[in-house]
């Protein structure tokens, strides 16, 4: 379901103890199902795709009408809420900022301090949920700005977080907030990209198999946005035990959209009002991570006759002003919990103080990455969860061929990710560039290897020869990842 999936399943499984602490009917987490499409247990024949004006469309879900289904002691509503709030409850106490940076250690090397001043914030957002009334209210956020060098990490941080917490994790690129049609009140769409997918999944839950019905479907829509449905009570059906029961309880439609607001992390279809309901959410819990922050700065320099002139810093012919675009961006930073990744060379040609002042205040929490070295791209290389290498050991057993590698061959790769940084530094994504070149030759042979199940020795000398050869035919400088 979820292929970062350790501390996914360890969030699971969690939830799943609690499930079955609480006698549910299912040991697994009915609501898990709710995250991708075909996973989805609920009376459905059909799709309809909001965004296919022709009504045509079939959605590639395949659920079955409730009907088909007996039924089983169902949850009643008390309970279903109960429940809710209490994995509500568990998922803001999973992880103390210890155990978080624990649990980021083993995907993301070094920044020591980044880290413990992250997840010291995003526990603090989390303690601030606790707290109603005027006292929260006078609460400010606590965006963070985070800043260091191209493939640092930056981005890497707040994914794993975003799943972490199954938050809904949105990441944009400031600068887009200047092309044309994409600036001054749109802005908040940065916010509302959020939600299209939720509205359209839970509409066709309440729809049932009557989705093909457009105008019903845009009735839905409507009362849907005006509120009138969250207390509907949906059927969720969860899926079969050992014996292959199909079970189902019901569920509020507010709860489900709750539930799915966490647990939302992915692509995003089309765009819905913003109400106070889905502020407050994205308050509470979503990571808005807002790339490309420098590129808004403007830089300074003097013209022949002396006086000031004030250039954009990415491109002299951007069309709206960058120094508009951060003022639009406030209302953001005080709506929501942002994270802010100036992006490659990130402020390095700027200083976080060249932003809007008002921006500057907005973000009161400062974490710069550690410029990563040798031993750390040899860490990521050997000891970071899912890394490169094993990624490729993976794959080519499928061709049945074994790849181990020499200490002093990972050692090389790391030494040469350095070399080749020095032309244009794009950080640990080098040595992407650097595995794939030492292995490109064996990944396309593998198939055609004559001998089975043979171990392939990766040896520094084999390193160097590879890369070098690439590097003489290829630009590396311009790959990006
Ligand atoms: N400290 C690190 N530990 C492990 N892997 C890392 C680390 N930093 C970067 N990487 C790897 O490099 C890739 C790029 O990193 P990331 O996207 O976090 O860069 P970034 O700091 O956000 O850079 P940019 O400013 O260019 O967006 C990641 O997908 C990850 O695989």
């Amino acid at each position: 379901m979820n292929t970062d999936g350790k501390i996914i399943d360890e969030q699971q499984e969690q939830i799943q103890a609690k499930i079955s602490r609480d006698h549910l009917i299912s040991k697994e987490n009915p609501f898990a199902k709710l995250q991708a499409d075909n996973q989805y247990y609920f009376s459905e024949k059909t799709g309809f795709n909001p965004d296919d004006q022709s009504g045509t469309s079939k959605s590639n879900m395949s659920g079955s009408h409730i009907s088909d289904f007996y039924s089983i002691p169902k949850l009643s509503k008390v309970e279903a809420d109960a429940i809710m709030r209490e994995i509500s409850q568990d998922l803001d106490q999973i992880q103390t900022p210890s155990k978080l940076v624990e649990s980021l250690d083993k995907y993301i090397v070094s920044q020591a301090k980044p880290k413990k001043i992250i997840a010291q914030a995003i526990r603090n957002k989390y303690r601030m949920r606790m707290i109603s009334g005027e006292l929260r209210e006078s609460m400010r956020p606590s965006n963070i700005l985070v800043h260091g060098r191209s493939g640092s990490g930056k981005t890497e941080i707040f994914r794993k977080i975003a799943k972490l917490y199954n938050a809904p994790f949105i990441s944009v690129e400031a600068t887009r907030y200047t092309e044309v049609g994409y600036h001054g009140e749109d802005i908040t769409n940065i916010i509302v990209d959020l939600y299209k997918k939720i509205e359209y999944h839970i509409l066709k839950l309440i729809l049932g198999y009557n989705t093909k019905d457009k105008d019903r479907f845009l009735q839905k829509q409507m009362q849907y946005r005006n509120g009138e449905l969250d207390n509907y009570q949906c059927f969720i059906l969860v899926p079969g035990d050992k014996n292959n029961i199909q079970q189902f309880t019901f569920i509020k439609v507010q709860d489900i959209r709750k539930y799915m607001y966490e647990v939302y992390t992915d692509e995003l279809f089309q765009l819905i009002d913003l109400d106070q309901y889905i502020r407050t959410e994205i308050e509470q819990k979503g990571i808005v991570f807002i790339d490309e922050l420098d590129k808004l700065v403007k830089s300074v320099s003097l013209n022949l006759a002396g006086q000031f002139k004030i250039q954009p810093e990415s491109s002299a012919t951007t069309k709206a002003s960058d120094e508009g675009v951060q003022y639009d961006l406030l209302p953001i930073l005080d709506g929501t919990t942002v994270q802010v990744n100036p992006r490659a060379g990130a402020f390095e040609k700027v200083k976080p103080t060249d932003l809007a002042i008002e921006l500057q205040g907005r973000m009161p929490i400062k974490a710069k990455m550690e410029t990563l070295t040798k031993d750390d791209f040899v860490k990521i290389l050997k000891e970071t969860e899912h890394n490169l290498l094993i990624q490729a050991i993976e794959l080519l057993k499928i061709e049945r061929v074994n790849l181990v590698f020499s200490d002093d061959a990972i050692e090389q790769m790391a030494q040469l990710s350095v070399e080749l940084n020095q032309e244009d530094d794009i950080g640990a994504r080098r040595l992407r560039t650097v595995v794939d070149a030492v292995l490109e030759d064996i990944n396309f042979e593998a198939p055609d290897f004559e001998q089975k199940d043979a171990f392939i020795l990766i040896t520094k000398d084999y390193v160097e020869e590879k890369v070098k050869t690439q590097f003489q035919n290829r630009d590396f400088r311009n790959y990006t990842m």
